[in-house]
């Protein structure tokens, strides 16, 4: 496969990515930092406060829940426990430790805009861009957003809601986002799956990245482009427990080890929403498939939405 464009540079994206990585070590090992406390957003508002428990610095860019949750139980099983009073936190960026041990590092500005309204350009019109059809209780659905796969090898296949995607070679716009989505996460990642959210119709329902092919306890980066959508983190062991993003381009979330086995992520729809969104979700496959039949594929699609 050849590609019409010509990658941006590499080094200067991870030059100011590895410039930023050191400011924020600086900030989250900065006892002066300042402390200001954010109350929880409740869910579905913009802003004001909500019942949820515990509170984050924001100030101090290395925020915390400071009431411990309950360790989470029996797999990712959606559990209605708490979701009926669910309030959002949403944190600012730097790094977020979550209840359990688990860590996110956010950034709003990985990449500048004009650099990600490039590649979000170039993206569009390049990638192999494909609507997959999913099954879902036994019903072939067309997933709700377009996607594409990209990895180091054609061994690497991605198989989850009941179809495999075969990998593509890299774009070398690909690429180059993930030396930053390496450089931020401090880690390989040998596959890409990039999803296109055509306008807020199209959406990810709550899901985790927890294939066998991932590994035990899977980091995982995304760097956004395009129009923002928000990204929703739940806790598994307890629903109300709540984190919401405002993933705009060149945005930048690490999912850290821990975060696939205790919590839940999705970008809702939010119908009348415009603006058309790409993310690129770099993972490193440390077991290969042996092929679409070995039952490691897990579900994406059945879950709901929001
Ligand atoms: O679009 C996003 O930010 C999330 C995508 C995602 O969760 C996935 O591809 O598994
Ligand atoms: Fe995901």
């Amino acid at each position: 496969m050849s590609w019409r464009t010509k990658p941006c540079s590499t080094a200067t994206l991870v030059r100011r990515l590895a410039q930023q990585t050191n400011f924020w070590r600086a900030m989250s090992s900065s006892k002066g930092a300042s402390d200001a406390t954010a109350a929880p957003v409740a869910a579905g508002g913009s802003g004001g406060t909500g019942s949820g428990s515990g509170s984050y610095k924001v100030g101090a860019k290395r925020q915390r829940l400071l009431a411990p949750l309950p360790a989470s139980k029996g797999g990712n099983k959606p559990k209605a426990k708490g979701a009926a009073t669910a309030s959002y936190r949403e944190p600012g960026p730097g790094r977020i430790e979550l209840p359990g041990g688990t860590e996110l590092t956010y950034r709003t500005d990985a990449l500048p805009a004009a650099e990600a309204a490039a590649l979000f350009a170039t993206l569009r019109r390049e990638m192999p861009w494909e609507q997959r059809s999913v099954r879902i209780m036994g019903r072939a659905l067309p997933q709700p957003r377009l996607v594409a796969y990209q990895a180091d090898g054609p061994e690497l296949s991605y198989t989850y809601s009941g179809a495999t995607l075969a990998p593509a070679p890299w774009h070398p716009s690909v690429r180059t986002l993930k030396a930053l989505a390496e450089a931020a996460a401090g880690t390989r990642f040998n596959a890409c799956l990039l999803n296109l959210y055509r306008s807020g119709s199209d959406s990810i329902a709550w899901h985790s990245d927890n294939e066998r092919l991932f590994g035990e306890r899977p980091v995982i980066a995304s760097v956004s482009l395009g129009a923002p959508r928000e990204f929703l983190l739940r806790c598994n062991a307890d629903h109300s427990v709540r984190y919401r993003f405002r993933l705009g381009g060149g945005a930048l979330l690490v999912m850290g080890p821990g975060v696939q086995q205790g919590w839940m992520h999705s970008v809702p729809r939010r119908a009348g929403m415009a603006g058309e969104r790409i993310s690129l979700t770099f993972r490193t496959v440390v077991a290969p498939e042996r092929g679409a039949t070995d039952g490691g594929g897990g579900s994406i699609d059945g879950g709901v939405g929001g």
